[in-house]
């Protein structure tokens, strides 16, 4: 035995095994959903300008909506386009019976806003959970389309502790699209949740009260090792690129993963923690509202 203690490491949490086995099992789903005299599930993905990371997250959303046995529909519009011809094409989509779910990719350029936009998916095909309906379904506990990220935020969670009721968990960010969903779904497993943003004093001393910490801030390596709770779950969200010395560039996340991981209990690494997570459960949330569809079309059970 040396004189230094052995380093603790904390777990890894699989979010790309995780995503794998829940794409296989709604693939599944598809099969018997179709089966039974339905129509192919349906997402349509809208990108608007030619940001390179986006077209690459498009790109792979197409491919594992694919792998899920769905349809998937893609409309790439000019930097230039106007809110209105966005607007004409999300009801041109909202009307297409073929279409299920709807996904405009976040950001928009600066002509188009994004509450507007968002708001005019039709509710049962707003498969983002974004738009005020859904969201205020999540605030209220009822029934209603989750947020992918979050989703699959809390799928990971559970991955690790069947039960999250009276942990303390943690949310670093407080966007729409991240943070206040996630923190919603926390409330609803039963957790004493703390939301830290921009303003938050002591974003650090909140931080290491966390069981459960998740980080959206989109600050790559914000999250120091000694931000964590020893034995901590960590979730990371953040998915920034950086250049490396060799003229190439990789994905780092939120937290800086190699001080993390010798404090942390379980943590999900960048690539391949919440990212593949979230086109996980965007399929899944394809797959919910296609079956909501068809149950009204039916006006009967289709399981
Ligand atoms: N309306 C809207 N909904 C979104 O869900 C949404 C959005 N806009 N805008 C952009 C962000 C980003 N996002 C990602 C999805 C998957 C990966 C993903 O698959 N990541 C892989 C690696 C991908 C790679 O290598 O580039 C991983 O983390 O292992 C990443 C990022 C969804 N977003």
């Amino acid at each position: 035995m040396s004189i230094h203690s052995r380093e603790q490491v904390g777990q890894l949490i699989d979010g790309k095994a995780i995503a794998r086995a829940l794409t296989e099992q709604i693939g599944q789903e598809v099969t018997s959903f179709i089966g039974q005299g339905n129509p192919l599930p349906g997402l349509a993905v809208v990108l608007v300008g030619n940001d390179p990371a986006s077209e690459v997250y498009v790109k792979n959303k197409a491919i594992q909506t694919h792998r899920a046995g769905m349809r998937s529909f893609m409309h790439m519009l000019p930097e230039s386009t106007t809110q209105d011809e966005l607007l004409d094409l999300i009801e041109q989509l909202n009307a297409n019976p073929r279409i299920h779910g709807i996904l405009v990719q976040l950001p928009l350029p600066r002509q188009i806003d994004p509450v507007v936009v968002t708001n005019a998916i039709a509710p049962h095909k707003d498969v983002d959970g974004l738009g005020e309906v859904n969201a205020g379904r999540l605030a209220l506990g009822t029934e209603g389309i989750v947020p992918c990220t979050p989703l699959g935020c809390l799928m990971l969670l559970k991955s690790v502790h069947q039960d999250l009721t009276g942990k303390h968990a943690v949310v670093i960010g407080a966007s729409n699209l991240v943070g206040k969903p996630m923190a919603q779904l926390l409330l609803k497993e039963n957790c004493t949740v703390s939301v830290g943003h921009i303003h938050t004093k002591d974003v650090r001393g909140l931080a290491r009260e966390g069981d459960l910490l998740v980080v959206a801030t989109g600050k790559h390596g914000l999250v120091r090792g000694d931000w964590i709770k020893p034995g901590a779950t960590v979730i990371d969200v953040g998915i920034t690129r950086v250049p490396t010395p060799e003229g190439r560039t990789r994905l780092v996340g939120d937290v800086a993963f190699d001080e993390a991981v010798k404090v942390a209990g379980h943590i999900t690494p960048v690539p391949g923690g919440v990212g593949p997570m979230t086109i996980a459960c965007l399929l899944h949330n394809t797959l919910q509202a296609a079956k909501v569809t068809q149950k009204i079309i039916r006006g009967s059970d289709v399981g």
